[in-house]
């Protein structure tokens, strides 16, 4: 167990309320802090979870987390989710697990976004992680040329793009919602709204890693402690 990142997902335990329906982030962060709430459920707290992917889904009927359909809620309280990169305008890097598109949807969805990570992933300026892109897989190769005209113009130089693999080796990875993952190593991206907003243009762009404005609250777990950050949008 990594203590930086449980103590991160300990420390998030403190925005959950009861009767709060969460969003439940993807990863190896979002996964200790689903098995943390599984226990404050075993104790007793009353909370509805919607899981980012299938593979937190598992996890969290595991832990014992009540779920509800995405379908059937108004609103969502609050989400935990871990991240990539994270810079100091909270903009942040995500989908190194392939779950970028719905931990997007239901971030955007939530009143309150909060990020659990360790301070590895604290950098000045966004992009030595690749950045994930989730595409159609049909004409793939015309929107893989869109998106590094589209790098390149605004600012990340040289951006190489590879087509990210299944772990079994069987050919690309296929995400939840059977699309295609490239990963765009850029090294910097200097203005991560434009990127973001020039990406969202691309008609076979079904989603990329690029979260801004969405995330409230930042939690950097150490090996001794958690430093809880907030961003006021006022
Ligand atoms: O698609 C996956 C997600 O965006 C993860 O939240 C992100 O990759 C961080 O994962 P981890 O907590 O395992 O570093």
């Amino acid at each position: 167990m990594n203590v930086a990142k449980e103590n991160a997902a300990i420390a998030a335990l403190e925005f959950v309320r009861d009767g709060m329906i969460l969003g439940l982030g993807s990863g190896s962060t979002a996964e200790i802090f689903i098995d943390q709430l599984g226990e404050r459920v075993a104790g007793g707290l009353k909370i509805q979870g919607i899981p980012t992917s299938a593979r937190t889904a598992e996890c969290a009927i595991e832990a014992g987390i009540p779920l509800v359909d995405a379908d059937k809620v108004e609103k969502i309280d609050l989400t935990v989710d871990g991240a990539d990169e994270v810079d100091p305008a909270f903009s942040l890097i995500k989908g190194g697990g392939a779950c970028l598109l719905r931990e997007k949807i239901i971030a955007h969805a939530s009143s309150k976004m909060v990020v659990i990570v360790d301070n590895a992933k604290l950098v000045d300026t966004l992009g030595a992680f690749p950045l994930p892109i989730e595409v159609d897989p049909f004409a793939m190769a015309l929107t893989a040329e869109k998106i590094y005209q589209a790098l390149k113009d605004t600012g990340c130089r040289e951006a190489q793009t590879v087509l990210r693999q299944a772990k079994d080796k069987s050919g690309p990875l296929v995400t939840d919602g059977g699309h295609w993952i490239l990963d765009s190593k850029c090294e910097l991206i200097p203005s991560p709204v434009e990127t973001a907003r020039a990406l969202s243009q691309i008609p076979g762009v079904m989603e990329h890693g690029l979260f801004i404005d969405l995330a409230d609250v930042i939690i950097v777990g150490e090996v001794d402690h958690a430093k809880v950050m907030e961003l006021s949008r006022d």
